[in-house]
């Protein structure tokens, strides 16, 4: 059983990590030896300081030997250690608020506007945000050195500024496997209600009509599913699919081949993966590298009538170029949970497409992934 999004199993993902740091520099190799790093448990019950975050977690993640192997007897008294202002800044599971309240100050203030984010976080040592939050470079300025930890409840950390989270002295950790399971589960019911046209369907009958011959399917088995990015997601989302008898296929550049193979899935080339499959589905971080990486070209490289679905990022699509793909029918049907707009405007073309369904951002949002996972 893994901590989860709100209740934290957390992960350092900016390079305050790899910069030089006072002490305790000279005790991570005794810590690497008992292999913490890779999955740090964080809980925010001393002052966060980014001179003693690191040592933070460690302190709160080690056993008494471990201490002992890592620091020798030579330890602050912790407890001693002023409380930490917290600020969340979005709805985080109930129990995970619960932990943050046991060990600090904690201002839950929701849908703040930049302006009052950027008030709030110059009195505040922690900031727990979801996708919601831009943590800009302007948010860390205003911070004005207080802020020390940033923690993204959750996995996805395009919404904040690493680079200057790094300058400015503070840690930016997230939540890797917290949702990992929930955003496969979720891309797979997209898939399938896709297929069928469940959305669609429903708002007919709501509509008093009884359209059985439009709202005809097509079938998952036998079909070509190709899973761009084989992350963590990606690798359930193809366990799944194989489940459903699809061939599953994958583009990644970075995908070890044995996890592939173990699956029973096929690594490939990118324009490979895009042209022979009758279903795509996107799992790959939003990076300078992927941001609308699906655009006009790579459209036109698809068989003509593919399914898409997208519950990574919406900035790896070129919406208008989507548009234009589902007009000329080379894209059948998209599924989306997210936009490069978060919430799209009502007016989008896009969302407004006979042939897309939408959901908002609701990948992570199940009552287990939000508490506990369990792996
Ligand atoms: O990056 C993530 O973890 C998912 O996209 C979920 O985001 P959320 O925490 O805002 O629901």
């Amino acid at each position: 059983m893994a901590l989860s999004s709100s209740c934290s199993t957390l992960k350092a993902v900016n390079s305050r990590w790899t910069s030089p740091r006072p002490s305790p520099v000279p005790k991570l190799a005794a810590l690497r030896r008992h292999s913490l790093l890779p999955e740090l448990r964080y809980t925010p019950n001393v002052k966060l300081t980014a001179t003693n975050a690191l040592r933070t977690v460690e302190q709160t993640t080690l056993t008494e030997d471990q201490k002992l192997s890592a620091y020798g007897s030579d330890q602050e008294d912790l407890a001693s250690l002023p409380k930490p202002r917290i600020l969340v800044a979005e709805k985080l599971g109930e129990a995970g608020v619960s932990l943050l309240r046991e060990f600090g100050d904690v201002d839950c203030s929701y849908e703040l506007s930049p302006e009052d984010l950027k008030k709030k976080v110059a009195e505040s040592d922690a900031l727990i945000v979801r996708s919601g939050t831009k943590v800009t470079r302007e948010v860390f300025e205003a911070a004005k050195g207080r802020l020390k930890v940033v923690g993204r409840a959750g996995v996805g950390i395009d919404n904040v500024d690493l680079q200057a989270a790094t300058e400015h002295g503070c840690l930016v950790v997230n939540a890797p496997t917290a949702n990992t399971v929930a955003a496969a589960e979720h891309g797979i019911a997209l898939l399938a209600s896709m297929a069928r046209n469940v959305a669609q369907a429903d708002a007919s009958i709501k509509a008093g009509k009884w359209e059985r011959s439009k709202y005809v399917g097509v079938s998952l088995v036998g079909k070509t599913l190709a899973i761009m990015g084989f992350g963590k997601v990606g690798t359930e989302v193809a366990r799944r699919a194989k489940g459903l008898g699809m061939n599953v296929i994958s583009h990644d550049p970075y995908a070890p081949a044995d996890r592939a193979r173990a699956l029973g899935v096929e690594l490939v080339s990118f324009d490979q993966a895009i042209s022979t499959a009758d279903f795509i589905s996107l799992h790959m971080p939003l990076t300078p590298a992927t941001k609308k990486v699906f655009n006009d070209e790579t459209f036109s490289k698809m068989k003509k009538g593919v399914r898409l679905v997208n519950v990574a990022r919406g900035g790896v699509i070129d919406e208008d170029a989507l548009v234009r793909a589902l007009d000329s029918g080379v894209v059948a049907q998209a599924a989306l949970d997210v936009f490069c707009e978060e919430p799209p405007s009502k007016e989008s073309r896009l969302i407004q497409h006979e042939n897309v369904t939408v959901t908002p951002h609701l990948g992570a949002s199940t009552k287990e992934a939000q508490v506990y996972t369990y792996t």
